[in-house]
């Protein structure tokens, strides 16, 4: 239920495209400055969640508020507004290739106040620094640089407007463990000195145990019966080591289990 701390709210969320419904009465409320990784297998509606919550998908019933005012309902321009007190770190960081590292991170500076632009430069090198990369990146192009940079670039360029909360898709998708550890610490980092709060989307267990304070697990619906709830778990990194949910242990623990039989099952129908 949400309360005063309640920054964003969602209410028996049902999100479907065509005939595919994707997510099922999802009631979530999360508190300003918690960390909540959502979590769950390929396709069960994860980034489609994430999608929502900033507007850019519409629930077909139920909605999301965020500080007490429902998406769905905001004009376009409100919602270009409350936008901005959002930074997005995209899957595969999503930066513009013609754009130097430096035009990159100070990107939504010029979008949404080209009128300062004389502290465009000092915020900038500020979200470098604080994403622990060198200045001498910033005449390079994306092109240039490693898959771990690119996402500090891009964590960058989500910070740079101070934003309130933080959405992470898949942030350590396609790097080393090492780099992913990296990412992990910066986001650590990132919520103690900015006091965000942050959702963090990811198949890396790693990650939420490490980095998130919740740990929302979401099942695919073409797995579960009509009166099924789609979140199988809500609960601290702690919890989730305890649960007793065969389909939470056997994905927090890596294991094909059930699936192993439908491939064999599928491939005896096909021989
Ligand atoms: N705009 C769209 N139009 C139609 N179907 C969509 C759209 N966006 C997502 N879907 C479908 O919704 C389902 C959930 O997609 P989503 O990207 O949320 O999954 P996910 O859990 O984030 O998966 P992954 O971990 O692989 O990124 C998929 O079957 C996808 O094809």
């Amino acid at each position: 239920m949400a309360d005063s701390n309640t920054i964003i709210e969602i209410d028996k969320l049902n999100v479907r495209f065509g005939r595919q419904v994707v997510l099922r009465d999802i009631s979530l409320s999360v508190p300003a400055g918690q960390t909540l990784a959502i979590i769950g297998e390929s396709g069960c509606g994860k980034t489609v969640l994430l999608k929502t919550i900033i507007g850019l998908v519409r629930p077909t019933s139920g909605f999301v508020k965020f500080d007490g005012q429902r998406i769905d309902q905001l004009t376009d321009q409100e919602l270009t507004r409350q936008r901005t007190r959002f930074g997005f770190v995209f899957q595969n960081a999503a930066l513009f290739d013609s754009m130097t590292v430096a035009e990159n991170i100070s990107f939504p500076l010029r979008q949404h106040h080209p009128e300062q632009r004389a502290s465009h430069d000092e915020a900038m090198l500020a979200r470098l620094a604080e994403v622990g990369l060198p200045t001498a990146v910033l005449r390079k192009h994306p092109a240039e640089l490693s898959g771990g940079m690119r996402k500090r670039v891009g964590l960058a360029r989500a910070l740079v407007m101070n934003p309130e909360v933080l959405l992470y898709d898949e942030p350590t998708t396609g790097l080393d463990p090492i780099v992913s550890d990296v990412i992990n610490e910066l986001m650590m980092r990132t919520r103690k000195k900015n006091a965000v709060t942050s959702i963090i989307v990811t198949h890396d267990m790693k990650t939420a145990q490490k980095v998130a304070d919740r740990i929302v697990m979401l099942y695919p619906l073409t797995r579960l019966a009509e009166n099924e709830p789609q979140i199988l778990f809500d609960g601290t990194p702690e919890e989730i080591e305890g649960a007793k949910d065969r389909r939470v242990t056997q994905f927090i623990r890596g294991e094909a289990g059930d699936r192993l039989m439908e491939m064999n099952e599928l491939a005896e129908e096909v021989v």
